[in-house]
């Protein structure tokens, strides 16, 4: 007890981050999010580790651990992974800034790491790029089913999703679709010094492109599958998530080869306008996707009406019959 304590300063900085993981190779990156590829040092599986650089302002902080909160809850065989979360707090960043030759300035950050299961490298994005010439429509309206459970989960827990698009949509590694938020924020904030993405100084996210970083091409997808009432600023609720469900549908049927022709296409059915030939081949389809792409939400059903529809009605498990109330309420 005669033991004095030596001041040591503050303890080290320990990541558990580059502790319990080896990065493995950059899957995308942003102006406040970057997302690796790891191996998981203890159980040797592969994960997707997303870093977060946390806002400044306390409210939007306390936004982005409601969402955290959210999705650690969500537990659907359609909908990505959740395994851990946590925060890292880096010792402040001493450097000179060469705006004045005296300058400098300290960088305290803190960082949200969320560890989620790796899926396929492409997104249904890349694979609606991929798959123009040969596309087996059973197999497009099974997915559709498929997304539009994980969609009537996200609901029936209260929440809304409010960016469902083909590059939210990925692929578990058995081929199951999976939904989530896989972007990241776009706008190019200054890259915190302190990278934990790079701890052994070979594995970083280069400044190139890297698979899912959003590109330009990219933002031009950004409202394209928002609901009028979402771009609008207006209020809305979970039906917002049923108008992008709509685009979605007429995209895994009919084939759009290049960004272009995606963009036309769409842009003309946010107006009610279907393609050349798409009534006639897909009768039962544009009746339902009337409704969903309406303008009055009300108008649009719910993923219960959408499931009870003819074109989907042959993929629900047919001992549930889903009451008409439920259609659209
Ligand atoms: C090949 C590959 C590439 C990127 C991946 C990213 C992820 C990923 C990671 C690592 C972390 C989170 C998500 C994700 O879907 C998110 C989700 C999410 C959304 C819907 C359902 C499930 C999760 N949310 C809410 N948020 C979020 C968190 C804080 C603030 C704002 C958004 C997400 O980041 C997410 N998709 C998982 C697997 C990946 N696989």
């Amino acid at each position: 007890e005669n033991q004095i304590a030596v001041a040591s300063g503050p303890p080290a900085f320990v990541s558990r981050y580059l502790t319990d993981f080896e990065p493995i190779q950059c899957l995308g990156r942003g102006g406040f999010g970057l997302v690796f590829e790891v191996r998981n040092r203890l159980d040797d599986c592969h994960y997707a580790v997303k870093r977060i650089q946390l806002p400044n302002s306390e409210e939007a902080r306390e936004k982005v651990m409601r969402e955290v909160k959210a999705l650690a809850k969500l537990d659907n065989p359609h909908i990505v992974r959740y395994f851990h979360a946590w925060i890292e707090c880096p010792p402040p960043v001493q450097r000179n800034v060469p705006k004045t030759p005296n300058y400098t300035r300290s960088d305290a950050k803190m960082f949200l790491f969320i560890q989620m299961q790796l899926c396929r490298k492409e997104s249904l994005r890349e694979w609606l790029r991929a798959h123009v010439s040969h596309r087996d429509s059973y197999q497009t309206i099974q997915m559709f089913n498929e997304i539009v459970r994980a969609v009537e989960y996200v609901h029936l827990q209260g929440l809304i999703h409010r960016d469902l698009k083909p590059s939210n949509i990925f692929f578990a590694p058995d081929g199951a679709i999976k939904i989530g938020d896989f972007g990241l924020v776009t706008a190019m904030a200054e890259e915190a010094s302190y990278s934990p993405m790079s701890p052994e100084g070979n594995v970083i996210c280069g400044g190139g492109f890297s698979p899912f970083q959003r590109t330009h091409t990219d933002q031009v997808g950004t409202q394209l599958y928002m609901s009028p009432e979402q771009i609008e600023g207006q209020p809305y609720n979970h039906k917002v998530d049923i108008y992008s469900l709509g685009l979605i549908l007429v995209e895994l049927l009919w084939p759009l080869s290049t960004q272009m022709e995606q963009v036309t296409v769409i842009s003309q059915l946010r107006k009610l306008k279907f393609p050349q030939g798409f009534i006639e081949k897909y009768p039962e389809e544009a009746v339902l996707l009337n409704k969903m792409l309406s303008r009055n939400p009300d108008e649009r059903p719910t993923t219960y009406g959408i499931r009870a529809s003819t074109p989907l009605r042959i993929y629900q498990d047919s001992t549930v019959e889903i009451p008409e109330y439920l259609h659209f309420s």
